[in-house]
């Protein structure tokens, strides 16, 4: 399938700061993308820059052919691009028919009422059709907003946090419609998010963000199983973090001891253990950790667990644990590794907050 956006080393400095440096981004026609990382790392500057609101330094945007870079700066209302912001950004003293039919003053009457109509069916929105923003839930502002940007025929939408004023309710039922419209329409989409349970459910192809680079992109499962640094496993909170001591094949943890085959140590590089909760198991024994911390979820019950000796060099803290056992508070039991294809990550101190 061809291409409908390549990125190739785009960067971008803001007030001769670097924000984007060396970003490479492909997506296909009706591909969706749901662009992630800690806060300040760039994701709004990157979809400003597709967008046309900020220039480039260097490199290029490919949109549908149409090549932009430094000696071909396009301006953004020729690159046929569909922006929805966090706000909506709809105009207040026009109804929801007016708005949607905001940009669409080079088609005719005919051909302006025919699109609207189609696309106030799409998103159910024929009743509010003379209402004006204010008269609407935050639900069908957002939809709204989506029309308005799809009326134009964008080859790609981007949406900077679309459902983050809508209750979670809502928003599932939104999100997965307006996944259904993309796919219908073939219309390409990137998405910033902050919440990992939405980029995973809604993105065909995730991208996350780092200082203004992109450390890693790929599809959710591929990110999921085989996350590339400790930092793209910690922003996505895929597991929980084990301490471990290395020695030659042999690694320890106060959960187990297991060997590895290939794991090799640059000089002063210090490595954890990604543990999911579905590799941890209770069993009978001498006790070994310490529940912390008791949520109830679809799951079963969530436990957040720490070792029990904290001046163990290996101590651990936060182990996310599911099961259909109740535990108590501060109940002392004994936990294991199961044996699993181990992944092992060197280490950094400090971690991302979303
Ligand atoms: N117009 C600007 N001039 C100078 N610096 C800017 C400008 N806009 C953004 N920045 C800086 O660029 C960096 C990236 O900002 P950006 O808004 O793209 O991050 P983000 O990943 O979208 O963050 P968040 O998740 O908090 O929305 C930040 O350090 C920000 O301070």
């Amino acid at each position: 399938m061809s291409d409908i956006l390549t990125i190739n080393q785009l960067s971008v400095s803001l007030q001769k700061n670097t924000i984007l440096a060396d970003i490479n981004l492909s997506l296909t026609s009706g591909e969706i993308l749901g662009l992630v990382g800690p806060s300040g790392c760039g994701k709004t500057t990157l979809l400003n820059t597709i967008a046309g609101f900020n220039q480039l330094n260097s490199g290029s945007i490919i949109i549908d052919k149409l090549c932009i870079n430094n000696t071909n700066p396009v301006p953004a209302e020729k690159r046929n691009v569909g922006v929805i912001f966090q706000d909506y950004a709809l105009f207040p003293h026009l109804t929801v028919w007016q708005n949607i039919a905001f940009g669409l003053s080079k088609e005719t009457k005919e051909e302006q009422k025919l699109r609207i109509e189609k696309l106030l069916i799409l998103l159910g929105l024929m009743p509010q059709a003379q209402k004006f923003p204010h008269q609407l839930s935050g639900g069908q502002q957002q939809r709204v907003a989506i029309a308005r940007s799809l009326a134009v025929r964008p080859k790609i939408l981007l949406l900077d946090e679309p459902f983050s004023n809508i209750d979670a309710r809502l928003r599932n039922g939104l999100m997965i419609e307006l996944r259904h419209l993309l796919k219908s329409l073939n219309i390409s989409a990137i998405f910033v998010t902050h919440n990992k349970d939405e980029v995973f459910s809604f993105a065909d192809k995730i991208a996350l963000m780092h200082h203004g680079k992109i450390i890693q992109a790929g599809t959710p499962r591929e990110v999921f199983d085989h996350p590339n640094c400790w930092q793209v496993a910690d922003f996505l909170q895929i597991g929980s973090w084990l301490p471990v001591n290395v020695r030659e094949k042999q690694v320890s943890t106060v959960l187990g001891d297991f060997t590895v085959e290939d794991l090799i140590l640059n000089n002063g590089e210090h490595f954890v253990l990604l543990v999911k909760p579905q590799y941890i198991s209770l069993i009978p024994g001498n006790a070994n950790s310490v529940v912390k911390h008791i949520s109830f979820t679809e799951h079963g019950y969530h436990y957040l667990l720490s070792s029990i000796d904290s001046s163990d060099p290996l101590a651990f803290e936060d182990l996310s644990f599911y099961s259909q056992s109740l535990l108590s508070l501060e109940q002392e039991v004994r936990l294991q590794l199961i044996p699993h294809s181990y992944q092992l990550f060197a280490h950094q101190t400090h971690s991302f907050s979303t």
